[in-house]
């Protein structure tokens, strides 16, 4: 144990850690997109697919590896045709992280969560329909139609005016932005998948259909029943009012519309050293490699500093054999087209020998990689001026 630590520190590199922190970032990505979308059910059968792959090809069972791979391919242009939707606000989630890091220094304890509660408690003692959009990190302007500016301050009275049913401006949902009432009367995107919403009529519908397309909460409250809803991650349901101040400040603290307090990095940490793990599994199984590999080369030699129209007399060496020993993800992200000996012309005078060192003179040799034995090792050249006749 102790000899293979010293051995693993000893060949570990900086490119190394950077590989396993990259691969643990994607692995984080697809698992928390996994977390929210995918069912335990696909998850289970993922994995179950995947290991079946790994022992056929431990086993050398040539057909099944074959279907798989031809499968896999299939499976991947399937994953993106029925995930397009996940994958463009995976995309607007990265394009959005700038504008979600300005929103958070704008908009400080602007939001008044009492008085959101406040006017969502009282419209559904009315029975007054409302509905009510809180944006987190995706840019919601390409779901919402119809709007109108308001870039009012949030108050109990102005909700509830705009809300009023005989108010011109009540139909529609409320945007929430910045700590300011952005925009009434907006139009949301209706869901087809009308079995969530539990009986609930077009609000409804239109608020899960919002939460489906993004990342913001909506709040609905029912003209008919009086009951408050919300729907966010592509589901809805209908809470406790006296819940609705916790959920809304979750949300507001999370993406930043209420101050200060963020997201913290600690809070996805099962996710994130799982990711981890998985990563540093898989470098230990297909990067990490102990055993050490010696391939030969046949590399040009090249002679630099030549005054114009000099040559290298015949016999002109024009290659070397070169042995370099490593392991083989060193030989891997060797390039071989990069090798060459460059030799340096110093002083040249003609018809007098110049004896030049080749391992010296070695370009293009990976860190990763040793140079064991190199052919010839020294180069005499003899110049002439190609001017004279
Ligand atoms: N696409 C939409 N975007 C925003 N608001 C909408 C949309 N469609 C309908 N609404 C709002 O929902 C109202 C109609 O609500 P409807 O009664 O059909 O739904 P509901 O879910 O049954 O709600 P409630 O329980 O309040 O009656 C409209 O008057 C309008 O204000």
């Amino acid at each position: 144990m102790e000899h293979f630590l010293q051995n693993l520190t000893q060949q570990i590199r900086l490119a190394d850690l950077l590989d396993i922190a990259v691969v643990s970032l994607v692995l984080y990505i697809a698992l928390s997109w996994f977390r929210q979308r995918a069912s335990r059910a696909i998850g289970i059968s993922l994995l179950g697919f995947l290991l079946l792959y790994v022992v056929a090809s431990y086993l050398g069972m040539y057909l099944t590896t074959r279907v798989f791979q031809v499968g896999f391919l299939g499976a991947a242009l399937a994953f993106i045709v029925v995930f397009q939707q996940d994958i463009r606000q995976g995309v607007e989630r990265l394009a959005s992280y700038r504008w979600r890091r300005r929103k958070r220094q704008l908009t400080t304890a602007d939001t008044n969560v009492t008085s959101l509660c406040d006017s969502i408690e009282k419209l559904a003692e009315d029975r007054i329909g409302a509905l009510l959009v809180f944006p987190a990190r995706q840019p919601l302007d390409r779901h919402l139609r119809g709007g109108i500016p308001v870039n009012g301050e949030i108050s109990v009275p102005l909700l509830l005016s705009i809300f009023h049913p005989k108010s011109p401006g009540h139909d529609g949902a409320v945007l929430i932005q910045d700590g300011r009432v952005a925009q009434l009367g907006a139009h949301l995107p209706l869901s087809i998948d009308v079995a969530k919403v539990h009986g609930g009529g077009t609000r409804h519908t239109a608020a899960l259909g919002l939460a489906e397309r993004c990342d913001a909460l909506v709040v609905v409250v029912s003209e008919e029943r009086g009951t408050v809803s919300l729907a966010e991650k592509g589901s809805i349901q209908v809470i406790d009012s006296a819940d609705l101040p916790a959920r809304l400040k979750t949300h507001l603290d999370a993406h930043g519309e209420n101050g200060d307090s963020g997201r913290t990095g600690w809070q996805d940490l099962p996710t994130k050293a799982l990711a981890l793990f998985l990563a540093s599994v898989c470098w230990f199984l297909f990067a990490y490699q102990t055993t050490t590999v010696q391939r030969t080369l046949v590399v040009p030699i090249e002679y630099r500093n030549l005054p114009e129209r000099w040559v290298v007399n015949d016999p002109k060496e024009s290659s070397a054999e070169v042995t370099l020993s490593g392991s083989e993800q060193g030989f891997e992200l060797l390039d071989v087209s990069k090798i060459a000996v460059s030799l340096e012309i110093k002083n040249p005078r003609e018809g007098v020998p110049i004896r030049l060192q080749t391992e010296d003179s070695l370009k293009g040799i990976p860190v990763e990689l040793n140079v064991t034995r190199i052919n010839p090792r020294e180069v005499f050249v003899i110049l002439s001026d190609g001017k004279k006749p």
